[in-house]
């Protein structure tokens, strides 16, 4: 930089002058941005903490944790308040009537999410879960056509056979000291149960970790979303992050890895369109679609035939890696999580064994869709565990007008986030939250609690698409298992369980548990 302007041949007190205008200059800036930032919220009636230059209050998260700052920042400023991540102002709330209005009420002004300018590229460009309005629209219609009770069931087989290769596993370890790490286990079943029901390929991530193409789907996976400089750059300076990414500077996902499984993708499309290959999955349901759209458009008069929305061959890839994305560490992390809550609560754990043998005795022991919607309490079980542990700690909406909610203005714009943990552990709603208690979700509790107060898959038109998929696959799982095994604790479980700032509920302290032959 100095050579540069010792090049433009200036003397060293015009450089001093240069350099300390624009000091002056990038200073009185910033102060007075921070200055409308301190007042912003006040304008709009809505309490929150004072922020400071450049972070606004994002170093409370980094420094808290996602879930905890959450928790304590209601505890101070109550249900509903606003914040800066970075000079991005946040409305937050727990407030149920609110969240009732924002996801479902008024969900017509609330459609979309925040998307990251820098993470707005092929494949994340055409993921469901950050296209907007009529895009989304569009898509989700498409995608829901995946998850009907026909194709479910039909997935349930596929699902029944990585549960029935995890047992085998879990048989193996029962032959030694039956100690083992949750997410080796359970992250290996919802990798590949979401391969085998999305990708189309069976693979055994649990006996071959280092196979090529998981090694290459792990590569999508985001370390920790307050930890890690990348994404603290993505949230702060999104413009920046941006510039840099198309520059090549910021990686987001390794370009071997895109291009490994974009190659992968579209092989199986190419197979499964020449008739080479059938198997009925996500892809299969999304080339048909495009198929039957086709020959509908046949008959079509020639202005109306771009009116049928189909999926293209890359927006095909892109849905396909979101649901890896969406599907695989909150299904895994949720199994993690009962286990570790009925290795440490003996009583529902022989309750629930109780149940899966009473259920299984009627159906020839035979596990299947129909058997696990019979278990009761392990939908209970569910439920309270997910309240606990829900793997999104938040959500988020961006409201599309200006919308006014007792006094409270919320501009066109903003975005309002959801704290989904935190919503979980008010203790008017749920007294002495920290405890594992399942008749929180009996049918009397559960009817005289207001929708909006329990959210781990969201509400409203936009909640998870993949709900009754991951239930299906965990109430398998768990019957599988607890037909032969039972959970216990053993030295290396941790005593309580604290989460990580990832941004997602990951254990801090890896959750150890030992598996024993129950005959
Ligand atoms: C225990 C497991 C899971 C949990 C707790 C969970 C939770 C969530 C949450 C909280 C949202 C946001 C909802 C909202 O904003 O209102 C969401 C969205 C979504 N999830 Fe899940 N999810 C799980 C498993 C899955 C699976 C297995 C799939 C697919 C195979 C999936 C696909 C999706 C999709 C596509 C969306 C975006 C929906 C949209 O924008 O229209 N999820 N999920």
């Amino acid at each position: 930089m100095l050579r540069v302007l010792s090049g433009l041949s200036l003397t060293k007190n015009s450089i001093l002058i240069l350099v300390s205008t624009s000091l002056v200059f990038v200073s009185t800036s910033i102060f007075l941005k921070w200055l409308r930032m301190c007042h912003h919220f006040k304008k709009r009636k809505i309490p929150g903490p004072r922020p400071i230059p450049i972070l606004g209050n994002f170093h409370h998260i980094i420094k808290r944790g996602m879930p905890y700052n959450d928790l304590a920042m209601i505890k101070k400023y109550g249900k509903t308040f606003g914040y800066f991540e970075g000079s991005t102002p946040v409305v937050e709330t727990t407030d149920t009537q609110l969240l009732k209005s924002i996801l479902i009420k008024d969900f017509n002004l609330f459609i979309n999410r925040r998307v990251i300018e820098a993470i707005n590229f092929e494949p994340f460009d055409h993921f469901l879960t950050l296209i907007k309005d009529d895009e989304w629209k569009n898509v989700r219609a498409i995608l829901s056509t995946m998850f009907t009770s026909g194709k479910l069931k039909s997935m349930s087989e596929l699902m029944i056979n990585c549960t029935n290769e995890l047992n085998k596993h879990f048989k193996n370890l029962t032959d030694g000291d039956g100690i083992f790490y949750v997410r080796d286990y359970f992250g290996g079943l919802s990798l590949n149960v979401i391969c085998s029901c999305c990708f189309g390929f069976s693979i055994d991530s649990i006996k071959e970790p280092k196979n090529e193409v998981i090694v290459h789907i792990k590569k999508f996976f985001f370390d920790s979303l307050t930890k890690d400089p990348k994404f603290i750059l993505l949230i702060l300076f999104p413009k920046f992050a941006n510039f840099l990414r198309q520059k090549n500077i910021l990686e987001i996902i390794p370009k071997d890895s895109m291009n490994y499984l974009k190659a992968l993708i579209s092989e199986i499309i190419e197979r499964r369109k020449n008739k080479l290959e059938f198997r009925d999955d996500f892809i299969q349901t999304m080339i048909e679609h495009e198929q039957i759209m086709t020959e509908e458009n046949k008959s079509l008069p020639e202005s109306e035939k771009k009116l049928s929305k189909t999926l293209s061959p890359a927006e095909i890839f892109s849905q396909a890696v979101m649901l890896l994305l969406a599907g695989y560490e909150t299904t895994a992390n949720t199994l993690g999580f009962i286990a570790y809550n009925l290795a440490t609560h003996d009583i529902y754990q022989e309750k629930l064994i109780e149940e899966v043998d009473n259920v299984l005795s009627n159906y020839n022991g035979k596990i299947s869709y129909e058997s696990i919607s019979e278990m009761k309490f392990m939908n209970m079980i569910i439920d309270e565990t997910l309240r606990m542990f829900p793997p999104a700690i938040r959500t988020n909406r961006i409201a599309s007008q200006d919308y006014e909610f007792n006094g409270m203005m919320i501009e066109k714009g903003q975005m309002v986030v959801v704290p989904i943990w935190a919503l979980h552990y008010d203790p008017v709603i749920y007294p002495n939250p920290e405890i594992f208690d399942p008749e929180r979700f009996n049918e009397e509790n559960k009817r005289n609690r207001e929708n909006s107060a329990y959210m781990p898959f969201g509400i409203g038109p936009r909640n998870c698409l993949g709900m009754r998929f991951a239930l299906i696959e965990i109430k398998l799982a768990l019957a599988e298992i607890l037909s032969k095994f039972r959970f216990e604790r053993c030295e290396r479980t941790p005593e309580k369980i604290e989460i990580d700032s990832s941004g997602l509920a990951r254990p801090k302290k890896p959750i150890v548990l030992r598996i024993r032959n129950r005959f």
